[in-house]
């Protein structure tokens, strides 16, 4: 078998042989993963959030990030949506963020590709190698940071306050959904990109 034809057999259904996810794969991953959000993690009713205010609804992307059938999913549609940006690490604060950046890994893998993975805790570790970002060496790197979802794009900011601490190029923040609360122009003022897969129209939420 030519080395063309090897890379072909081992990527995913959802890449070609170049990496790339095709257009109609890409629609399917949208449709599958909205399906999945609303479906598995959106729970109706009065929720206090991590910054303390309290909201009606409350979107539960563990349930989707760590289900076996959609977790490919996000990491194929996180990957597709900053297909244009360059970078070689994702990460993000613990606990959220950790199996979105690994979705990203495997997504890269499986298309032939190499991302490496970081997580950002949320105070040092105080025993062992005392660090506060576990994983991939960020130094010197072009990273993204990612996160679950975002609210007012607090916890976001922390893990770029440390990997930018710790000396990493942040390039971005790419999140699954957006609550269209104020994130976007919180992360644009610390001067980075910001993108989301889903908006709260996407579930019906707006
Ligand atoms: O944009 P923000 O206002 O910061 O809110 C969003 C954050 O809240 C949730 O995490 P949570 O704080 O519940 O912690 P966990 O990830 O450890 O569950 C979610 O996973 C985000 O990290
Ligand atoms: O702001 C939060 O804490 C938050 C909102 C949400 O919808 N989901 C979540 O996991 N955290």
């Amino acid at each position: 078998m030519s080395p063309a034809e090897n890379s072909t057999a081992e990527t995913s259904p959802a890449e070609n042989s170049t990496g790339e996810t095709s257009a109609a794969q890409s629609d399917q991953d949208r449709v599958s993963l909205i399906e999945a959000v609303k479906d598995l993690a959106v729970v109706h009713g009065t929720v206090t959030l991590s910054s303390g205010k309290t909201a009606d609804y409350y979107v539960d992307l563990r349930r989707v990030t760590l289900d076996g059938a959609a977790a490919p999913v996000v990491g194929r549609v996180m990957r597709e949506l900053v297909a244009d940006w360059d970078f070689d690490a994702v990460g993000g604060l613990t606990l959220g963020a950790d199996p979105v950046a690994t979705s990203m890994l495997h997504a890269a893998a499986a298309a032939g590709g190499r991302l490496d993975a970081f997580v950002v805790r949320k105070a040092e570790k105080a025993h062992g190698l005392q660090r506060r970002i576990e994983g991939a060496e960020v130094a010197g790197r072009p990273v993204l940071a990612v996160e679950d979802t975002s609210t007012t794009g607090g916890s976001v900011l922390t893990a770029v306050e440390a990997l930018r601490e710790a000396g990493a190029n942040v390039v971005g923040v790419a999140v699954i959904v957006d609550r269209g609360t104020g994130a976007q122009e919180k992360i644009e003022a610390a001067g980075l990109p910001y993108r989301y897969a889903l908006s709260l129209a996407d579930l019906d939420l707006a």
